[in-house]
């Protein structure tokens, strides 16, 4: 979501920009995007005019076809790059007059791809709040579900992982992100969920440790697989950069729109996989109980 590699024109704070600090992080933030225009380059605009709300502990999540603009909205939220036209505004402040460290500071990121540093378990869970204690590490790691797993590590929160140490598996990384969040402790989650699949049973551990952490703050989540977003309040449906539908999951449905075509997609792409790995645990099972 975030891809440094590529050049991009500073983001610099006002001189007597603001901070932004919610006295209870934990309900979340509101935030609300107003006409939102966004290029990269001006012959070619990405967003075309984007509004909505979330109000303060409340649900997103946006879908849409790939390159439709999901990871965009998320980068301008972020405030990774300004907007080209209207407003985006947390709490009711327009983020161009907040500072950027104040900002982000109330925002965790679960990314589709977790980067390791080649340092310890328990730095790379650290780097959600540099200099947060051991203790608050771990619990932070207990809540992500991956506390266990750790233990059973070499040298445990000191083990070295990334590249040049224990490789960690894809479900493994995406609850170091989980556990780096936990201890942020921020208003909004900004959830990418990985297109990469994790087997159904990870998958759904995670969707489990995600939606207790989000729960009642602020969260925006880019979903690929629908049915990890039933329970959202609102959804949005990007298409070529502007918002085609709206609204829950069973209004959305009814309205047999695009939204509707994607779901019933999914479900028989879905339903294709089970019978096919159905067949073969059927017959796993034949041997193992044989
Ligand atoms: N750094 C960039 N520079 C120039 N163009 C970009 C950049 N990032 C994205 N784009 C373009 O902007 C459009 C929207 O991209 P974006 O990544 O927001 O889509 P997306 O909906 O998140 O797609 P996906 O589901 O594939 O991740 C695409 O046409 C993409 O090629």
């Amino acid at each position: 979501m975030f891809d440094l590699l590529h050049l991009k024109p500073e983001v610099k704070d006002k001189p007597d920009a603001r901070s932004l600090a919610p006295e209870h992080p934990e309900r979340g933030c509101a935030i609300e995007f107003r006409d939102v225009t966004f290029a990269y380059s001006p012959e070619r605009p990405v967003l075309k005019g984007i509004s909505f709300s979330v109000p303060a502990g409340s649900t997103l999540a946006v879908v849409g076809p790939t390159g439709s603009g999901k990871s965009t909205l998320m980068r301008l939220l972020f405030r990774f790059y300004e907007v080209g036209g209207g407003a985006i505004r947390v709490d009711g402040m327009d983020i161009r007059d907040l500072t950027q460290d104040s900002l982000r500071r109330q925002m965790a990121v679960v990314p589709q791809d977790t980067v390791l540093f080649n340092d310890t378990i328990a730095y790379n869970i650290e780097y959600g709040a540099p200099g947060a204690p051991r203790v608050d590490v771990e619990r932070a790691a207990e809540a992500a579900e991956i506390h266990k797993s750790i233990l059973t590590f070499p040298k445990q929160y000191d083990t070295v992982v990334g590249e040049r140490g224990l490789k960690l598996s894809g479900g493994e990384k995406q609850r170091v992100a989980i556990a780096r969040a936990i201890l942020k402790n921020p208003a909004i989650m900004l959830l990418d969920e990985a297109t990469s699949a994790l087997d159904t049973a990870t998958e759904r551990s995670i969707q489990g440790s995600l939606s207790r952490v989000c729960q009642g703050r602020t969260t925006v989540s880019i979903a690929h697989r629908l049915s990890t977003i039933v329970g959202a309040d609102q959804i949005i449906v990007l298409q070529d950069g502007l918002i085609v539908e709206r609204g829950s999951h069973g209004s959305l449905l009814e309205q047999g729109g695009l939204y509707a075509e994607m779901w019933h997609r999914q479900l028989e792409a879905e339903e294709e996989a089970r019978t096919g790995a159905g067949a073969k645990e059927d017959s796993e099972d034949a041997v193992t109980s044989a």
